[in-house]
C-alpha cells in the first residue's frame, strides 16, 4: 500500500503492545495510516511525506543501553509528533528533558486532571478516565514545553510544546479504557495536524490496486488461495490490479475441513472469472508430517510445503516471480518482529523458507480482519465469504495436537462438521470469531452400551474477539452444547468425550498449537 494522493500519518513503533491499535484508531477517524520501524531513516520518512507522526509506546526505558530510539532530525520535519507513553518519554529524552525510574508503577485506569484544556485536550472533560501503564516519569520537561495534564502520581502526564506541535501523553488514548482517547485522537489529526480526513476502505481499493500494478507491471503472478476472506480479497484486488495475469492457485493439504475442497472450487470457478488451479497434495503433506509432533515444527514444515507446491505450479506455468497471500497484520506481529516475540510461526509468514525465491505481494498486511471484511463489502463479495470464520492454513493439522494420521483426521472433521452445524443452527455462527473441534491425542475410558470404550476426546472452541489478538470463551447456552455433544459421542466413532475450552487469550491462544 501507497501513501499516493492520501494524508498521511506515521506510527513509529517502539515495540509497543498498541502500535497496531494506534493505526486502525487513525483509520477508523479517516485518515490513511502506516506503521513504521522506529528505525526508519529520515528520508524515507520525509519521503513518504506524513502530515502527522505517532510515536508508540514500548516496553523500554528510553535510558536503558539498546533502547530503541529514532533521529531526534524526526522533530525537525515540521510535522506535528504525538509521543505515546514510551514515546513521550523518548520525546523528552530526545529534546532535552529528563526521564527517571519511579518506585511504584502506574497501571489501569487512572484519573486525569487536565491543565490546558487546547490541542489534542480541546473539548476534553476537565476530570476524565484514561489507561496507564508505565514505570518510568518525565522529571524534567524540555525546553519549550509546558504540562498539560497531571494525575495523583504523575505530576506530567501530558506535556506540549504548542509553537511546535509536540505533544506528549502518559497514557494510551488508543485502548477503549481511555474513553475520550478517540476525541483526543481527533484532536491530534484534525485540528493540530489540519488534516481532511480524506481516506476510507474506498480509497483503500484504489490505492492497493494501483500499487499492485505497478509493482508487478506486465508480468504473471500467483495468489494462494484458501477461499478464506484474506486471500480472496488480496486475490480479487489483484485481479482488478492486473486481471488474466493472476492465476489463483488452493491446495488442498489434506487438513481442509469437510466438504471445503468442493465448496471453494465451486464458489470461485462459477462466482469469479479468475484462473484457478485446484491442487491436490494430500500425499506430499501427509509424508512430511508423518512423527512430528512439536507445534513448531508442524507450521514450518507446512510453510515450506506450501511454498514448493506454489513453486512447482509456477514452473508449470512459466517464470512466475510474484506470489500474493492474504496476509494480514496480526499474522505479522505474532510470527515475530525486531521489537515482538515470537507467539507462533504463521505459515505464510514465520513459516516460509528461508530459500524461497518469489516476491510477496500482500496488499492488506497492515490491515485486521474487520478492516478485511468492510473491504470485501466495498468490493461486493458475497456475504458467505465475508463472514467466513478464520480457519488457519495449515488447517486441521494444527487442531490435532500431537501426531498426524488419516484416522485422526478423520474423526476430527467429522466432529467439527458438527459444531459448524449447530452453531449454525443457534444463529451464532457469525456472532463469534470462531467455532470449532479440537482433538488432543490423548483417549479416556467411557461406557456406551454397556460396554467400555477407551477412545478420543473432542474439545470445543469457541471464541468471542475483534481481531484475533485477544479474545474470549464465548457462554454458549448449555442447550448447545448439551447438543453439540451427544451428537459427536453419537455419531463420530472413536469418540467418548466432549469438553469445553474455557480460556480466554491471553492467556491462552485461540488455536490449541
Ligand atoms: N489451502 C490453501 N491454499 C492456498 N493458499 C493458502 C491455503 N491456506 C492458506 N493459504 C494462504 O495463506 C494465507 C494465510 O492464511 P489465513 O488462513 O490467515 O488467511 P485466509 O485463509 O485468506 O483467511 P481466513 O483467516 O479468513 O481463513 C492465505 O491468505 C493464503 O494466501
Ligand atoms: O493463516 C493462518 N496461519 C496460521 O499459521 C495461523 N495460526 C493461527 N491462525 C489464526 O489466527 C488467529 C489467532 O490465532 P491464535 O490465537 O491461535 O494465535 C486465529 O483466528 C487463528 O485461527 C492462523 N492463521
Ligand atoms: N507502555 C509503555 O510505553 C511503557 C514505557 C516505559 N517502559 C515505562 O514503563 O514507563
Ligand atoms: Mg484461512
Amino acid at each position: 500500500m501507497t501513501a499516493a494522493n492520501h494524508e498521511t500519518v506515521l506510527v513509529m513503533d517502539f515495540g509497543g503492545q498498541y502500535s497496531q491499535l494506534i493505526a486502525r484508531r487513525i483509520r477508523e477517524c479517516g485518515v490513511y495510516c502506516e506503521i513504521v520501524p522506529f528505525n526508519t531513516p529520515l528520508e524515507k520518512l520525509r519521503a513518504m511525506q506524513p502530515k502527522g507522526i505517532v510515536f508508540s509506546g514500548g516496553p523500554n526505558s528510553v535510558y536503558a543501553d539498546g533502547a530503541p530510539r529514532c533521529d531526534a532530525g524526526v522533530f525537525a520535519l515540521g510535522v506535528p509528533v504525538l509521543g505515546i507513553c514510551y514515546g513521550m518519554q523518548l520525546t523528552t529524552y530526545l529534546l532535552g528533558g529528563k526521564v527517571a525510574h519511579a518506585d511504584s508503577r502506574e497501571y489501569g485506569s487512572t484519573r486525569l486532571f487536565i491543565d490546558e484544556r487546547a490541542g489534542i485536550f480541546a473539548e476534553i472533560t476537565a476530570e476524565t478516565q484514561v489507561w496507564m501503564s508505565h514505570g518510568d516519569y518525565i522529571t524534567e520537561l524540555p525546553p519549550g514545553f509546558a504540562v498539560t495534564a497531571h494525575t495523583n502520581s504523575s505530576p506530567v502526564a501530558a506535556m506540549a510544546d504548542a509553537a511546535r506541535g509536540i505533544f506528549g501523553v502518559q497514557f494510551h488514548p488508543e485502548v477503549v479504557h481511555t474513553p475520550e482517547g478517540m476525541k483526543m485522537l481527533r484532536n491530534f489529526l484534525f485540528n493540530v495536524c489540519g488534516l481532511k480526513g480524506d481516506w476510507d476502505m474506498g480509497s483503500f481499493v484504489d490505492q492497493a490496486v494501483a500499487a499492485i500494478r505497478a509493482k508487478v507491471g506486465g508480468k504473471q503472478v500467483l495468489c494462494a488461495l484458501s477461499g478464506g476472506v484474506d486471500s480472496s480479497v488480496a486475490a480479487v484486488l489483484v485481479h482488478r490490479a492486473v486481471g488474466d495475469q493472476l492465476t489463483c492457485v488452493f491446495v488442498n493439504h489434506g487438513f481442509l475441513r469437510k466438504g471445503e475442497p468442493e465448496q471453494v472450487v465451486k464458489t470461485f470457478r462459477d462466482g469469479f472469472h479468475i484462473n484457478l488451479v485446484y491442487v491436490d497434495a494430500t500425499e506430499r503433506f501427509m509424508n512430511r508430517l508423518r512423527g512430528v509432533l512439536d507445534p513448531e515444527q508442524k507450521r514450518k514444515i507446512i510453510g515450506e510445503e506450501f511454498i514448493r507446491v506454489f513453486e512447482a505450479e509456477a514452473a508449470k506455468l512459466g517464470d512466475i516471480d510474484f506470489l500474493v497471500q492474504g496476509t494480514l497484520y496480526p499474522d505479522v506481529i505474532e510470527s515475530g518482529t525486531a521489537t515482538a516475540a515470537v507467539i507462533k510461526s504463521h505459515h505464510n509468514v514465520g513459516g516460509l523458507p528461508e530459500d524461497m525465491k518469489f516476491q510477496l505481494v500482500e496488499p492488506l498486511r497492515d490491515l485486521f480482519k474487520d478492516e478485511v471484511r468492510a473491504l470485501g463489502r466495498e468490493i461486493n463479495l458475497p456475504e458467505d465469504i465475508v463472514w467466513r470464520q478464520p480457519f488457519p492454513g495449515p488447517g486441521l493439522a494444527i487442531r490435532i495436537i500431537g501426531e498426524v494420521t488419516e484416522e485422526r483426521l478423520d474423526i476430527l472433521r467429522e466432529a467439527d462438521a458438527i459444531v459448524y452445524q449447530e452453531i449454525k443452527i443457534a444463529g451464532l455462527y457469525r456472532k463469534v470469531w470462531q467455532s470449532f473441534a479440537v482433538l488432543p491425542a490423548m483417549k479416556s475410558v467411557g461406557v456406551m452400551g454397556d460396554e467400555r470404550t477407551y477412545a478420543y476426546t473432542i474439545g470445543l472452541r469457541v471464541v468471542a474477539s475483534e481481531d484475533g489478538m485477544t479474545a474470549d470463551w464465548v457462554r454458549l447456552p448449555y442447550e448447545v452444547l448439551d447438543v453439540i455433544s451427544r451428537r459427536i459421542v453419537n455419531e463420530v466413532t472413536g469418540v467418548n468425550r466432549v469438553v469445553y475450552d474455557v480460556t480466554s487469550k491471553p492467556p491462552s491462544t485461540i488455536e490449541w498449537e
